[in-house]
């Protein structure tokens, strides 16, 4: 038998949690020949919620799932770990900024990067979820540096990439595999750039870029891109509640394509820790078009794209939220006694 990949989802008995953890457990992430080892970590008082999700995913009957175990301590959920989904924290409500979460939720993550130094393996790769997932992420990668290199950790921004990828393809009327190469630059936020300049849409056949099929200049560099900024806050003002299942959607997504590689000719928007290109501030968590070879399962930042004025604003409005929300974060780190 392949041996077990030991997964963890922080979080497990929230809402993307629930939406999440049969997607790892059933094969849609790492496939339907790779038994999981499924570790779920939550607080003290989700216990009995915690234990009512294993219940279910036992129940599921699922030949993908080799074991699931419910833990409230850190040592127990990150010992061993291949992939951890870090998902837990407190999300927005209507009226508030993804950074406002920040205060609150930083301390997590500067626990969970000092408990995935200690106990993950060091190949461990890690998705952060948790609002605000750049900044989160890399607060945890600064705790865990030493041990876990940077490059191992990432924050999602696919949500934004399949929201622009959808509303792309709705406006070309076309369907989502029709479209491909839309990126999302800098922030999961609404100063992230959603950019559409190097995508394609195949409509009656024929591929052309995106800015012929929709033929509409003003839409794309005005509703297009607020729509996809601003989708998460629409999201909370319809259903009081944040995002959950496509939340959890995209999350598999980002960790199936780590996992399994980029198709040939077509790149995905993730959010990582800057090697300087474009001129983003190295070590920055910033969203940025990857490929992934599937041996090697390493991303690699796509190059020798061109920005003009418009992008190269947008580009800069993002950078200089993350910097300052990175200066902020690590003023609530070295003020957390954690
Ligand atoms: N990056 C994205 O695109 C994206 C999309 C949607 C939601 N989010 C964010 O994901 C996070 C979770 O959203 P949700 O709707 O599932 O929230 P939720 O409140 O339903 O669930 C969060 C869970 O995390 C748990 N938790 C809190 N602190 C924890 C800790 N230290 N360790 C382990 N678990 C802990 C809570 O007890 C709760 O069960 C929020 O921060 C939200 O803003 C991000
Ligand atoms: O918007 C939120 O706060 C939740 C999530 O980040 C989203 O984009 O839906």
């Amino acid at each position: 038998m392949t041996a077990p990949l030991r997964v963890l989802v922080t979080g497990a008995a929230g809402q993307i949690g629930y939406s999440i953890v049969i997607r790892i457990a059933d094969g849609t992430v790492f496939g339907k020949e790779q038994p999981v080892e499924l570790v779920l970590l939550d607080v003290p008082q989700c216990t009995a919620i915690l234990e009512g999700v294993v219940f279910e995913l036992q129940d599921c009957a699922l030949p993908t799932l080799y074991s699931v175990v419910a833990v409230t301590d850190e040592k127990s959920a990150f010992t061993g770990v291949d992939y951890a989904f870090l998902v837990g924290a407190m999300p927005r409500r209507e009226g508030m900024e993804r950074k406002d979460l920040l205060a609150a939720n930083v301390k997590i993550f500067k626990s969970q990067g000092k408990a995935l130094a200690e106990y993950a393996k060091p190949t461990t790769k890690v998705i952060v979820v948790g609002n605000p997932a750049n900044t989160n992420a890399f607060i945890a990668a600064k705790y865990a540096a030493g041990k876990i290199p940077a490059k191992n950790f990432s924050a999602m921004t696919r949500l934004d990439h399949n929201r622009a990828l959808a509303q792309l393809a709705l406006k070309t009327g076309t369907t989502i595999g029709d479209v491909k190469n839309v990126i999302i630059w800098g922030n999961h936020s609404s100063t992230q750039f959603p950019d559409v300049t190097h995508a394609t849409v195949k409509k009656n056949g024929s591929e052309s870029d995106a800015y012929s099929a929709v033929g509409d200049n003003d839409f794309l560099q005005g509703a297009f891109i607020a729509t996809v900024q601003k989708r998460g806050g629409v999201i909370i003002e319809k259903r009081k509640l944040s995002s959950a299942m496509s939340a959890a959607k995209a999350a598999c997504d980002h960790i199936h394509d780590w996992h399994f590689g980029t198709k040939a000719g077509e790149f995905v928007s993730m959010a990582v820790p800057s090697d300087g290109s474009y001129g983003i501030p190295q070590g920055l968590v910033f969203s940025f078009p990857v490929t992934i070879d599937a041996a090697s399962r390493e991303w690699k930042i796509v190059q020798g794209l061109n920005f003009d004025d418009f992008a190269k604003g947008k580009i800069a409005a993002t950078t200089k939220e993350l910097e300052e929300e990175r200066d902020d974060a690590l003023k609530a780190c070295d003020d957390a006694n954690i």
